[in-house]
C-alpha cells in the first residue's frame, strides 16, 4: 500500500491525527537505559509500542540517531515499526534537497536504505533536485512550505509577485510537482494563519504540522484552521513532550497518555 493510502487508512482505523516523532536524546533517558549498548533503539522501541494505538505515523528525525552514530538503531526501530505495528507509516525526517544525481542517493537512503515510507524535503534547490523523491509513488515526499522555528519567516515570507514565497512553494507543489498524488507539505503548528493560508491553495493535501508540545503550538487553532472537509488532513507531530514526558520507570506509560491526551484533544476540535 502507497503511502497515501496508508496514511487516510490509518487516520480512520486509529481515529487519530497524531504524529510521534522520535528524537533520542540519550540525556533525557530514564535512568534505567544508562549505560546499555542498545540504550537508543530500547528507549524509542518501548515508546512506539506504548504509544501505537494513538497514532498515525512515527517520524525518527535522522540527526538524532546519526549524530549519535546510531544510523543502525534507526534502520531496525523503522523495520520494528513495520513489523510490529503493520500499518502505521514511519516518515523519516531528513529534510534533504540537493543537485539531481545527488538526491538520487538521499532517495535511496530513505526509502531503501532504512525502509521509511515518506520522507521531509526542502525545496529551495528547485523540482529537479525533488525528482528523485517525487518519481517513487509509493512514498510520500513531504516538503518544508512555513516551518514552525522563529526565523521561519527571514525567507519563507519575502514577497515574491505580492505574495510570500512560502505560498509559492505551496501552489508550486500542488499544482506542478505533485503528480503522483505523493506529496504533503509541512507547516508549523506555532503559525495557525499560515496554516489556514496553505490549507485554502491546496485543498485537501495532507500537512504535517510540528510545533505542538515543547513549540507551544495551539491545537485548537491548528485543527480550526487546517484540517481538511472532511476533518482529517493533518500529521499533527510531538516529539518531546510524549518521549520525555516522565524520565521515570513509568516512561512508557507517560508516554502513552501524553499521545492519548493530544489525539483527544484533537479530536474534539475536528
Ligand atoms: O520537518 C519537521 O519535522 C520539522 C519541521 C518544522 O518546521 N519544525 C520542526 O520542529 N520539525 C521537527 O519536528 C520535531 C519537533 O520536536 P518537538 O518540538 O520536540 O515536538 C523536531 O524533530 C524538528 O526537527
Amino acid at each position: 500500500m502507497s503511502f497515501m493510502q496508508q496514511l487516510h487508512t490509518r487516520w480512520q482505523s486509529a481515529d487519530s491525527l497524531v504524529c510521534v516523532g522520535l528524537d533520542p536524546e540519550p540525556a533525557k533517558f530514564p535512568a534505567r537505559f544508562f549505560g546499555r549498548d542498545d540504550a537508543v533503539f530500547e528507549f524509542c522501541r518501548d515508546i512506539v509500542d506504548a504509544t501505537a494505538e494513538y497514532v498515525c505515523a512515527f517520524k525518527p528525525q535522522i540527526a538524532h540517531f546519526a549524530a549519535l552514530g546510531a544510523e543502525d538503531a534507526l534502520a531496525r526501530l523503522i523495520a520494528h515499526v513495520h513489523a510490529q505495528h503493520p500499518g502505521v507509516p514511519v516518515i523519516l525526517d531528513s529534510k534533504r534537497g540537493d543537485i539531481g544525481s545527488t538526491a538520487q542517493h538521499y532517495a535511496a537512503e530513505a526509502f531503501d536504505r532504512y525502509g521509511a515510507d515518506a520522507v521531509t524535503a526542502n525545496p529551495y534547490l528547485g523540482r529537479d533536485s525533488l525528482q528523485p523523491f517525487l518519481d517513487r509513488a509509493d512514498r510520500g515526499v513531504i516538503v518544508l512550505c512555513r516551518t514552525s522555528n522563529p526565523g521561519a519567516a527571514d525567507l519563507q515570507d519575502l514577497l515574491v509577485a505580492g505574495r510570500p514565497l512560502y505560498q509559492h512553494v505551496a501552489e508550486k507543489i500542488a499544482v506542478e510537482w505533485d503528480t503522483h498524488s505523493n506529496c504533503a507539505l509541512v507547516v508549523g503548528a506555532t503559525w495557525p494563519e499560515q496554516l489556514r493560508e496553505v490549507r485554502a491553495i491546496v485543498g485537501a493535501m495532507p500537512l504535517l504540522v510540528p510545533g505542538v508540545g515543547a513549540q507551544g503550538g495551539d491545537v485548537e487553532a491548528v485543527v480550526s484552521n487546517a484540517k481538511s472537509a472532511d476533518g482529517t488532513g493533518l500529521i499533527i507531530s510531538s516529539s518531546r513532550a510524549v518521549l520525555y514526558a516522565s524520565n521515570g520507570d513509568d516512561f512508557a506509560d507517560a508516554a502513552a497518555r501524553a499521545a492519548g491526551t493530544l489525539r483527544d484533544e484533537i479530536n474534539r476540535y475536528r
